[in-house]
Protein backbone atom coordinates (compact mmCIF):
# COMPACT_ATOMS: atom_id res chain seq x y z
CA UNK A 1 0.00 0.00 0.00
CA UNK A 2 1.32 3.62 -0.68
CA UNK A 3 0.84 6.72 1.35
CA UNK A 4 1.35 10.30 1.38
CA UNK A 5 1.88 10.37 4.62
CA UNK A 6 4.38 8.27 6.29
CA UNK A 7 5.94 5.82 5.21
CA UNK A 8 5.65 2.44 6.69
CA UNK A 9 8.53 -0.19 7.27
CA UNK A 10 8.95 -3.53 8.97
CA UNK A 11 11.60 -4.86 10.57
CA UNK A 12 11.16 -8.19 12.27
CA UNK A 13 8.36 -8.58 14.12
CA UNK A 14 8.05 -5.01 14.30
CA UNK A 15 6.30 -2.65 12.32
CA UNK A 16 7.55 1.16 11.99
CA UNK A 17 5.38 4.04 11.18
CA UNK A 18 7.50 7.48 10.78
CA UNK A 19 4.75 10.58 10.27
CA UNK A 20 5.87 12.02 7.20
CA UNK A 21 4.58 16.01 6.75
CA UNK A 22 8.16 17.52 7.14
CA UNK A 23 6.76 20.86 5.60
CA UNK A 24 4.04 21.20 8.77
CA UNK A 25 5.98 19.72 11.21
CA UNK A 26 3.86 16.63 10.80
CA UNK A 27 0.53 18.42 11.67
CA UNK A 28 -1.67 15.92 11.21
CA UNK A 29 -5.00 16.74 8.94
CA UNK A 30 -7.46 14.54 7.71
CA UNK A 31 -5.60 12.43 4.77
CA UNK A 32 -2.80 11.60 7.63
CA UNK A 33 -4.78 10.31 10.12
CA UNK A 34 -6.72 8.20 7.60
CA UNK A 35 -3.55 6.42 6.96
CA UNK A 36 -2.22 5.82 10.18
CA UNK A 37 -5.81 4.58 10.94
CA UNK A 38 -5.28 1.69 8.18
CA UNK A 39 -1.23 1.54 8.42
CA UNK A 40 -2.22 0.14 11.68
CA UNK A 41 -5.37 -1.69 11.19
CA UNK A 42 -2.93 -3.77 8.73
CA UNK A 43 -0.43 -4.27 11.72
CA UNK A 44 -3.13 -5.21 13.60
CA UNK A 45 -4.41 -8.06 11.22
CA UNK A 46 -0.51 -9.23 10.57
CA UNK A 47 0.18 -12.31 12.49
CA UNK A 48 3.97 -11.88 12.42
CA UNK A 49 3.91 -8.35 13.56
CA UNK A 50 4.05 -8.11 17.53
CA UNK A 51 4.79 -4.48 18.49
CA UNK A 52 4.59 -1.26 17.06
CA UNK A 53 6.55 1.86 16.88
CA UNK A 54 5.19 5.10 15.97
CA UNK A 55 7.79 8.43 15.21
CA UNK A 56 8.03 11.44 13.46
CA UNK A 57 11.07 13.35 12.54
CA UNK A 58 14.05 15.17 14.89
CA UNK A 59 12.38 18.15 15.03
CA UNK A 60 8.43 17.29 15.72
CA UNK A 61 6.74 14.02 16.66
CA UNK A 62 3.70 16.25 15.29
CA UNK A 63 2.85 19.46 16.01
CA UNK A 64 -0.53 19.02 16.55
CA UNK A 65 -3.61 19.11 14.61
CA UNK A 66 -3.51 20.56 11.44
CA UNK A 67 -4.48 24.24 12.05
CA UNK A 68 -4.97 25.19 8.41
CA UNK A 69 -7.47 22.43 8.06
CA UNK A 70 -9.35 23.33 11.21
CA UNK A 71 -9.60 27.65 10.74
CA UNK A 72 -12.44 27.68 8.57
CA UNK A 73 -14.59 24.97 10.39
CA UNK A 74 -17.92 25.68 11.76
CA UNK A 75 -19.79 24.06 15.09
CA UNK A 76 -22.25 22.22 12.27
CA UNK A 77 -19.05 21.32 10.28
CA UNK A 78 -17.77 19.92 13.36
CA UNK A 79 -20.75 18.42 14.82
CA UNK A 80 -22.19 16.77 11.96
CA UNK A 81 -19.36 15.28 10.73
CA UNK A 82 -18.33 14.21 14.66
CA UNK A 83 -14.79 15.77 13.84
CA UNK A 84 -11.97 14.08 16.07
CA UNK A 85 -13.88 11.26 16.59
CA UNK A 86 -12.30 8.80 14.27
CA UNK A 87 -8.96 10.06 15.70
CA UNK A 88 -10.28 7.26 19.00
CA UNK A 89 -9.62 4.66 16.17
CA UNK A 90 -6.29 4.96 16.97
CA UNK A 91 -6.50 4.46 20.04
CA UNK A 92 -8.15 1.46 19.90
CA UNK A 93 -5.57 -1.33 18.30
CA UNK A 94 -4.67 -4.04 20.10
CA UNK A 95 -1.28 -4.43 19.54
CA UNK A 96 1.37 -2.77 21.51
CA UNK A 97 2.28 0.84 19.68
CA UNK A 98 5.01 2.64 21.35
CA UNK A 99 5.64 5.94 21.15
CA UNK A 100 8.72 7.41 20.00
CA UNK A 101 9.00 10.92 20.45
CA UNK A 102 11.72 13.58 19.34
CA UNK A 103 10.97 17.42 19.32
CA UNK A 104 7.62 18.64 19.19
CA UNK A 105 4.61 17.02 20.83
CA UNK A 106 1.90 19.61 21.14
CA UNK A 107 -1.43 19.89 21.16
CA UNK A 108 -3.29 16.64 18.84
CA UNK A 109 0.47 15.38 18.60
CA UNK A 110 0.73 14.96 22.36
CA UNK A 111 -2.74 13.55 22.60
CA UNK A 112 -1.68 10.95 19.95
CA UNK A 113 1.18 10.24 22.21
CA UNK A 114 -0.65 9.29 24.78
CA UNK A 115 -3.25 6.83 22.54
CA UNK A 116 0.22 4.94 22.38
CA UNK A 117 0.62 2.18 24.98
CA UNK A 118 3.92 3.92 26.50
CA UNK A 119 5.99 6.94 25.02
CA UNK A 120 9.61 7.02 24.88
CA UNK A 121 11.32 10.62 24.62
CA UNK A 122 13.81 11.79 23.38
CA UNK A 123 16.42 14.57 25.59
CA UNK A 124 14.60 16.90 22.78
CA UNK A 125 11.20 16.12 23.39
CA UNK A 126 8.82 19.01 23.86
CA UNK A 127 5.04 18.36 25.12
CA UNK A 128 2.30 20.85 25.30
CA UNK A 129 -0.93 21.06 25.22
CA UNK A 130 -1.04 24.92 23.37
CA UNK A 131 -5.12 24.84 22.13
CA UNK A 132 -6.13 27.62 24.71
CA UNK A 133 -3.51 29.69 22.72
CA UNK A 134 -5.67 28.61 19.73
CA UNK A 135 -9.09 29.56 21.11
CA UNK A 136 -10.30 26.05 21.86
CA UNK A 137 -9.16 23.09 23.73
CA UNK A 138 -7.84 19.58 23.28
CA UNK A 139 -9.92 17.58 21.42
CA UNK A 140 -8.60 14.19 21.00
CA UNK A 141 -8.77 12.95 24.88
CA UNK A 142 -6.13 15.96 26.12
CA UNK A 143 -7.63 16.89 28.78
CA UNK A 144 -8.47 13.39 30.04
CA UNK A 145 -5.38 11.90 28.99
CA UNK A 146 -3.00 14.31 30.42
CA UNK A 147 -4.31 14.40 33.40
CA UNK A 148 -4.36 10.50 34.44
CA UNK A 149 -0.60 10.83 33.33
CA UNK A 150 0.45 13.73 35.47
CA UNK A 151 -2.63 14.74 38.21
CA UNK A 152 -4.83 18.31 37.92
CA UNK A 153 -2.37 19.91 39.09
CA UNK A 154 0.24 19.90 36.09
CA UNK A 155 -2.09 18.91 33.37
CA UNK A 156 -4.59 22.03 34.39
CA UNK A 157 -1.53 24.23 34.22
CA UNK A 158 -0.61 22.95 30.89
CA UNK A 159 -4.05 23.23 29.64
CA UNK A 160 -4.75 26.19 30.66
CA UNK A 161 -1.91 28.00 29.73
CA UNK A 162 0.22 26.39 27.25
CA UNK A 163 3.10 25.62 28.72
CA UNK A 164 5.30 22.87 27.57
CA UNK A 165 6.54 20.64 29.23
CA UNK A 166 10.47 19.44 28.65
CA UNK A 167 11.35 15.55 28.34
CA UNK A 168 12.83 15.10 31.90
CA UNK A 169 10.03 17.00 33.57
CA UNK A 170 7.43 14.60 31.30
CA UNK A 171 9.52 11.51 33.14
CA UNK A 172 9.41 13.18 36.10
CA UNK A 173 5.78 13.59 35.76
CA UNK A 174 5.20 10.26 34.62
CA UNK A 175 3.82 11.03 31.09
CA UNK A 176 6.85 9.47 29.48
CA UNK A 177 8.44 6.00 30.74
CA UNK A 178 11.94 6.57 29.67
CA UNK A 179 14.31 9.50 28.30
CA UNK A 180 17.06 8.52 25.74
CA UNK A 181 19.62 11.10 23.98
CA UNK A 182 18.05 12.03 20.86
CA UNK A 183 20.28 10.07 18.34
CA UNK A 184 19.65 7.06 19.97
CA UNK A 185 15.59 7.50 19.85
CA UNK A 186 14.35 5.12 16.83
CA UNK A 187 16.76 2.10 17.50
CA UNK A 188 15.97 2.47 21.92
CA UNK A 189 12.24 2.07 20.67
CA UNK A 190 12.84 -0.65 18.12
CA UNK A 191 14.75 -2.67 20.62
CA UNK A 192 11.95 -2.26 23.29
CA UNK A 193 9.28 -3.21 20.33
CA UNK A 194 11.20 -6.48 19.40
CA UNK A 195 11.59 -7.30 22.99
CA UNK A 196 7.79 -6.93 23.18
CA UNK A 197 7.44 -8.34 19.64
CA UNK A 198 9.15 -11.70 21.09
CA UNK A 199 6.96 -12.18 23.90
CA UNK A 200 3.95 -14.40 22.73
CA UNK A 201 1.58 -12.18 21.03
CA UNK A 202 -1.77 -13.57 22.75
CA UNK A 203 -0.23 -13.07 25.98
CA UNK A 204 0.88 -9.44 25.23
CA UNK A 205 -1.83 -8.11 23.63
CA UNK A 206 -4.33 -8.72 26.50
CA UNK A 207 -1.85 -7.96 29.04
CA UNK A 208 -2.12 -4.27 27.14
CA UNK A 209 -6.01 -5.02 26.87
CA UNK A 210 -6.20 -5.58 30.81
CA UNK A 211 -3.56 -2.45 32.03
CA UNK A 212 -5.90 -0.12 29.77
CA UNK A 213 -8.88 -1.15 31.89
CA UNK A 214 -6.74 0.39 34.53
CA UNK A 215 -7.97 3.57 33.11
CA UNK A 216 -11.33 2.62 32.42
CA UNK A 217 -13.17 1.30 34.98
CA UNK A 218 -12.71 0.82 39.89
CA UNK A 219 -10.18 -1.01 41.06
CA UNK A 220 -12.75 -4.23 41.95
CA UNK A 221 -13.73 -4.31 38.25
CA UNK A 222 -9.88 -4.17 36.91
CA UNK A 223 -9.16 -6.91 39.37
CA UNK A 224 -11.62 -9.23 38.23
CA UNK A 225 -10.93 -8.59 34.54
CA UNK A 226 -7.34 -9.30 35.09
CA UNK A 227 -8.31 -12.19 37.15
CA UNK A 228 -10.68 -13.92 34.49
CA UNK A 229 -7.92 -12.96 31.49
CA UNK A 230 -5.19 -14.64 33.56
CA UNK A 231 -6.39 -17.41 34.07
CA UNK A 232 -7.37 -17.62 30.25
CA UNK A 233 -3.64 -17.71 29.87
CA UNK A 234 -3.39 -20.98 30.90
CA UNK A 235 -5.36 -22.45 28.35
CA UNK A 236 -2.52 -20.87 25.91
CA UNK A 237 0.65 -22.95 24.48
CA UNK A 238 2.65 -20.14 25.15
CA UNK A 239 1.95 -20.91 28.43
CA UNK A 240 2.88 -24.05 29.06
CA UNK A 241 6.16 -22.69 26.86
CA UNK A 242 6.86 -19.89 28.86
CA UNK A 243 6.94 -21.96 32.40
CA UNK A 244 8.18 -25.42 30.74
CA UNK A 245 11.59 -23.05 29.59
CA UNK A 246 11.71 -21.77 32.80
CA UNK A 247 12.30 -24.90 34.19
CA UNK A 248 14.23 -26.16 31.70
CA UNK A 249 16.71 -23.03 32.08
CA UNK A 250 16.24 -22.95 28.35
CA UNK A 251 14.68 -19.29 26.65
CA UNK A 252 11.02 -19.44 25.65
CA UNK A 253 10.03 -20.17 22.21
CA UNK A 254 6.55 -18.75 21.87
CA UNK A 255 4.18 -20.05 19.07
CA UNK A 256 1.90 -17.24 20.06
CA UNK A 257 -0.90 -19.28 20.63
C1 LIG B 1 -7.57 21.61 18.44
C2 LIG B 1 -7.04 20.26 18.46
C3 LIG B 1 -8.05 19.21 18.56
C4 LIG B 1 -5.81 19.93 18.44
C5 LIG B 1 -4.59 20.73 18.09
O1 LIG B 1 -3.65 20.09 18.01
S1 LIG B 1 -4.54 22.42 17.73
C6 LIG B 1 -2.83 22.66 17.31
C7 LIG B 1 -1.95 22.68 18.50
N1 LIG B 1 -0.58 22.95 18.11
C8 LIG B 1 -0.08 24.17 18.08
O2 LIG B 1 -0.73 25.16 18.38
C9 LIG B 1 1.35 24.30 17.62
C10 LIG B 1 1.44 25.10 16.35
N2 LIG B 1 2.81 25.27 15.92
C11 LIG B 1 3.69 26.09 16.51
O3 LIG B 1 3.41 26.74 17.49
C12 LIG B 1 5.04 26.19 15.89
O4 LIG B 1 4.97 25.69 14.58
C13 LIG B 1 6.12 25.39 16.67
C14 LIG B 1 6.39 26.08 18.02
C15 LIG B 1 5.73 23.95 16.88
C16 LIG B 1 7.45 25.41 15.82
O5 LIG B 1 7.80 26.72 15.51
P1 LIG B 1 8.86 27.01 14.34
O6 LIG B 1 9.05 28.48 14.29
O7 LIG B 1 10.05 26.16 14.54
O8 LIG B 1 8.17 26.48 13.00
P2 LIG B 1 6.99 27.18 12.17
O9 LIG B 1 7.59 28.09 11.15
O10 LIG B 1 5.98 27.74 13.08
O11 LIG B 1 6.33 25.90 11.45
C17 LIG B 1 6.84 25.33 10.25
C18 LIG B 1 5.67 25.08 9.32
O12 LIG B 1 4.80 24.14 9.96
C19 LIG B 1 3.47 24.68 10.02
N3 LIG B 1 2.78 24.18 11.21
C20 LIG B 1 3.28 24.01 12.44
N4 LIG B 1 2.34 23.52 13.26
C21 LIG B 1 1.23 23.39 12.53
C22 LIG B 1 -0.10 22.94 12.81
N5 LIG B 1 -0.46 22.47 14.03
N6 LIG B 1 -0.99 22.95 11.83
C23 LIG B 1 -0.67 23.37 10.58
N7 LIG B 1 0.57 23.78 10.23
C24 LIG B 1 1.50 23.81 11.21
C25 LIG B 1 3.70 26.18 10.07
O13 LIG B 1 2.55 26.86 9.70
C26 LIG B 1 4.84 26.33 9.09
O14 LIG B 1 4.35 26.23 7.77
P3 LIG B 1 4.40 27.52 6.79
O15 LIG B 1 5.83 27.90 6.71
O16 LIG B 1 3.82 27.03 5.51
O17 LIG B 1 3.57 28.56 7.45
Amino acid sequence: MSYETIIVETHGRVGLVRLNRPQALNALNSTLIGELDRALDGFDKDAGIGCVVLTGSEKAFAAGADIKEMQSLSFPDTYLDDFITSWDRIGHKRKPIVAAVAGFALGGGCELAMMCDFILAADTAKFGQPEIKLGVMPGAGGTQRLTRFVGKAKAMEMCLTGRMMDASEAERAGLVSRVVPAAELVDEAMKVAAQIAGMSLPIAMMTKESVNRAYETTLAEGIRFERRVFHAMFATRDQKEGMTAFVEKRKPDFSHG
